[in-house]
């Protein structure tokens, strides 16, 4: 015992139980109003356990195969994460503690961040937990217990653990206190739920072992759980309990197993009861008790890998058995059950005050960071993550005046020395007459106990004796399925060999997924690429049939156009060939009049000149006669000289008159007539000429009318084709504008070609046409010209002649005037003279009627003539007229029905057709379902999985199938559309 440990003086204490809560009091506290608030608010509200993570590190084991970690801790963050890798993913988990010890903290480290509080608290009157737990061999027993302390020595090592800082802290705080105080320790183990008393002398356990009850745990409503029969250590310095330590852990049941070669086979709870004596103001002397309970459970473990066989593998159970309970406890108070089952095992039973009850609760999870032991450390980390969430509702423990207490003691030393007393004196089994009808009553109690035991014992027999029955049937079954098993065997041995084989190809169809993933992967790609492109060409074959539909509109127009042009051009010809003909009609019918006129004045003229002819034999013949009469009447002109006088008068006067008449008729009628008859010739003519004219304007018209009409519809034609080919060629995409300019150009230089090849045949038709018209106008002019200058110059002629007949007339007339006054003059023999002048007279009158009379039938003789060419220039301009009609009929016909261009049929055109433009949903139903879709559509399969299933020989060939399946069904819309 060294000299700091004598510091403080020690106060009798009683080997009771963790007080209860009602036992306390909770007057006589030194604590702050603050710190009794927040007690009290913990008392109300509850304090979750806490919990601390501890992760060990590599051993030397690990280090040399160079074990990968699988775990960081991060202290400051308090946070530990475990990167797991999950088919070539990796799954990071992190939980978030109180405090997290990474593998390079150290024993002082934990005890004084994590430990050192709660120490304080204990001594403030709190009873408090710190218990370890975690897997096998991940240094639990290294954080409780950690190195040796040599009580003998006092040296106290760097890697001792909690328990024995614990005892130091406490020992120091107490002397620092300066305070009054006792400690007890108790020391336990409880192995395959027995509890082992480790403080208990090994010299009586080998002798009362047999004898002596095994240490039970009760329970009643004054002491909670407590175990009875335990031996407990009153100490007084630190070195002592080191030594307890020292020997307790000695006991521990221990074993070495793959995991760990010393591992705790039990668990273990090393408990410190500290009474400490305080005074209050009013100078009362109070004790307050706290209680330090140090846990070191078994480590949970995994059976087969911790290598365990036979009493291991029933030890691990039974560990494991509990350690459950006590998961199952923690999560009935996590999720505020109803029950928590603390009764299924004895460690909860231990615990309970711990797990929310009054005590303050600390976890120290322990982990290790190997990969090996990730599934274990998962579940510590778990378990300790839900025990986070335990509440408990520290209390102080009632302090207790010492009065009281002492009191207490002294009735329990009564009773022991009573006991003793009894034993001493009456040589046997002696108990004080309180205890022995405690012990009655007990003993009745457990006789009453007993029966109903026998009774249960009994049943249970018979039911044993059912049991065994049923387990000869058992026995029988067993054999049979033996004999079952063996065939199952024989059959999993094959099925084993087939499932190798089996995994074989699977490994093979596993590559092959692989291969066709990537396989699908650029699938996909290239589909995505095909649906770009499908995107592309629907927009490029919607405006392509936009413009193809543009285009056969267009084409509608032209041929539109062209049937319009057509029926134009046909209007136009039978227009043409019915003025053709209207022109020739009255051209021929114009010829036929004027021919008959010149034929009718030819006549006129001719039965003139016979008319004169006639008159002028009439004129000779009464000449002659006249000369007869003048012959005759020479001799009778004497006789008859008056008579002949006034007969020669008459004679005269008459033949004045006749001369006069015959001159006046001449005038009158002969030459008015044929004046006449010129002048109806040339108003025929002027007529003829200016209907000629007349049509041959109405016709220059008309072609000029056809020539603005076709220049117009030609420009139209024009405009329209070049304005919708200007548009069209806007509208047109780059990919076919090529195509369709050179297809533009070509039409539109054949459409030019035809334009330009019509517009000059038409414009050189028109120009012979025209040269043809202003031809026939120059002739008509010309015809005119001449006609007037004939008509003058007949005019003229017969001026000339009717002046010189008149001149001749009057001569006449003054020589017959002097012939009448010779003959009266010289009647007799001027008779004779007379006679000779009438004669001469007659004669010269024969002559110039002769003269006149030839000068007529020259006059006619010459119209005749000129008529006769007329004749022939009418019949020249007929047949020229016709010719020029024909040229015009040909003309037109080379140009409307040869020469004007139609589009011919040539039946490469395509037809217009509607195109059928793929919608965007069509296409994006193209696209291959997402894998997962796939997955499900083949999972949704179950008969064709479960064929699969069976036929675990073609796994392969199967999985091809399948996936071809899927793609096929994949592709249904496709194949439907398509
Ligand atoms: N933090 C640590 N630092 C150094 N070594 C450690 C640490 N934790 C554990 N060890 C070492 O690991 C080994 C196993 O530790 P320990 O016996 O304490 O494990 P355990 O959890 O108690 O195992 P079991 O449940 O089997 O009893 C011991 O050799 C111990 O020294």
């Amino acid at each position: 015992m060294d000299s700091s440990q004598k510091k403080g003086s020690q106060i009798p204490i009683s080997p009771s139980p963790t007080p209860r809560s009602g036992d306390r009091l909770s007057k006589g506290s030194n604590d702050s109003s603050n710190n009794s608030n927040s007690k009290q608010q913990d008392k109300e509200k509850g304090v979750n356990v806490q919990v601390i993570v501890r992760c060990r590190p590599l051993n030397d084991g690990e280090m040399r195969v160079n074990t990968p970690t699988v775990i960081s801790c991060n202290e400051q963050h308090r946070e530990i994460s475990a990167v797991q890798s999950i088919a070539n993913k990796q799954i990071d988990k992190t939980f978030t503690f109180d405090k997290v010890f990474g593998p390079s903290s150290l024993q002082n480290d934990l005890f004084e961040q994590a430990v050192s509080p709660i120490v304080s608290e204990v001594l403030e009157g709190y009873n408090c937990t710190i218990f370890a737990y975690g897997q096998t061999g991940t240094g639990k027993t290294y954080t409780m217990e950690g190195g040796v302390v040599k009580a003998k020595s006092g040296e106290f090592p760097s890697d001792a653990g909690v328990i024995p800082r614990s005892v130091r802290g406490i020992f120091d705080k107490l002397e620092a206190q300066n305070a009054e105080y006792s400690m007890k320790v108790t020391f336990l183990e409880l192995y395959n739920e027995e509890i082992t008393d480790l403080l208990a002398p090994d010299e009586l356990k080998s002798l009362e072992d047999k004898l002596r009850k095994p240490i039970t745990l009760m329970e009643d409503g004054k002491k909670g759980v407590f175990v009875k029969g335990l031996e407990e250590e009153i100490v007084t310095t630190a070195s002592e309990i080191y030594k307890i330590l020292e020997k307790g852990s000695s006991k521990r049941r221990t074993a070495e197993t793959l995991l760990n070669k010393q591992s705790s086979r039990s668990h273990s709870i090393f408990s410190i009861t500290i009474h400490i004596k305080e005074c209050t103001p009013e100078g009362e002397e109070m004790i307050k008790c706290g209680k330090l309970n140090l846990v070191d459970l078994a480590g949970s473990e995994n059976i087969s890998r911790s290598g365990a066989r036979d009493n291991r593998a029933r030890e691990a159970g039974e560990i494991n058995k509990s350690l459950l309970t006590l998961g199952r406890v923690i999560n009935a108070l996590v999720e505020h059950s109803g029950h928590i089952p603390y009764r299924d095992s004895k460690l909860t039973r231990l615990l309970r005050d711990s797990l929310g009850g009054k005590t303050k609760t600390c976890v120290i999870a322990t982990i290790s960071p190997s990969i090996h032991c990730l599934e274990e450390t998962l579940n510590t980390l778990d378990y300790a993550q839900r025990a986070k969430y335990i509440k408990n509702k520290p209390e102080v423990n009632r302090k207790m005046m010492k009065s009281t207490l002492i009191k207490d003691l002294y009735c329990e030393i009564d009773r022991l020395k009573q006991e003793l007393y009894a034993a001493r004196e009456k040589n046997g089994i002696y108990i004080p007459k309180d205890c022995f009808i405690q012990d009655e009553a007990s003993k009745k109690a457990m006789s009453e106990k007993l029966e109903r035991l026998e009774v249960e014992l009994e049943s249970r027999n018979r039911e044993l004796a059912g049991l065994k029955d049923l387990c000869n049937l058992q026995k029988l079954l067993h054999v049979h399925l033996s004999d079952k098993l063996e065939k199952t065997q024989r059959l999993l041995d094959e099925k084993e060999h087939s499932f190798s084989d089996l995994e074989q190809h699977y490994k093979q169809a596993n590559l092959a997924i692989q291969e066709k993933e990537h396989l699908i992967a650029n699938l996909l790609k290239s589909e995505n690429m095909l649906v770009y492109n499908a995107f592309e060409l629907r927009s490029e074959l919607e405006s392509a049939a936009e413009d193809v539909s543009g285009l056969f509109s267009k084409l509608d127009r032209k041929n539109e156009m062209a049937d319009g042009n057509k029926i134009l051009l046909q209007r136009f010809h039978s227009q043409l060939t019915e003025q053709l003909e209207i022109l020739h009609k009255t051209v021929s019918t114009s010829v036929t009049q004027e021919e008959n006129r010149l034929n009718q004045m030819e006549q006129e003229v001719r039965s003139f000149v016979s008319a004169k002819i006639m008159t002028t034999r009439g004129l000779h013949e009464c000449i002659e006669r006249l000369k007869d009469v003048l012959g005759n009447g020479i001799g009778n002109m004497e006789r008859v000289a008056g008579e002949l006088k006034d007969k020669s008068q008459a004679t005269f006067g008459k033949l004045n008159s006749q001369i006069s008449t015959h001159s006046s008729e001449f005038e009158n009628q002969g030459h008015l007539r044929t004046v006449e008859a010129t002048r109806s010739i040339s108003k025929i003519s002027t007529n003829f000429f200016h209907n000629l004219n007349v049509h041959s304007d109405r016709l220059s018209k008309i072609m000029e009318e056809s020539k603005t009409i076709q220049n117009q519809k030609l420009h139209d034609l024009q405009k329209n084709f070049e304005e919708c080919a200007a548009n069209e060629e806007k509208q047109l995409l780059i990919r076919i504008e090529e195509m369709l300019a050179n297809a533009n150009a070509r039409k539109k230089k054949l459409v030019q070609d035809a334009v330009y090849t019509l517009q000059e045949t038409n414009a050189e038709r028109i120009s012979i046409l025209q040269k043809e018209v202003s031809s026939t106008e120059g002739f008509t002019h010309q015809m005119k010209d001449r006609w007037t200058f004939y008509l003058e110059d007949t005019e003229n002629n017969y001026r000339e002649d009717t002046t010189a007949l008149e001149s001749k007339r009057l001569a006449i007339e003054e020589d017959l005037q002097k012939q009448n006054e010779i003959v009266l003059s010289r009647f007799p023999s001027a008779s004779s003279t007379a006679l000779q002048d009438a004669d001469v007279a007659c004669k010269s009158l024969l002559s110039a009627v002769d003269c006149s009379l030839k000068l007529d039938h020259e006059a006619c003789e010459t119209i005749c003539s000129l008529i006769a060419p007329c004749h022939l220039e009418l019949r020249e301009l007929n047949s020229g007229h016709h010719g020029i009609t024909l040229d015009i009929t040909e003309n037109a016909e080379n140009c409307l029905e040869k020469e004007y261009m139609v589009d011919k049929e040539s039946c490469l055109t395509p037809r217009r057709r509607s195109i059928r433009v793929p919608s965007v949903a069509c296409i994006e139903e193209l696209r291959t379902p997402a894998f997962q879709e796939l997955i499900w559509s083949w999972e949704a399969k179950p008969a064709s999985n479960k064929q699969i299933s069976e036929e675990g020989k073609q796994f392969s060939g199967a999985q091809e199938a399948q996936a071809q399946g899927i793609v096929r069904d994949c592709r249904v819309p496709l194949t439907t559309k398509n």
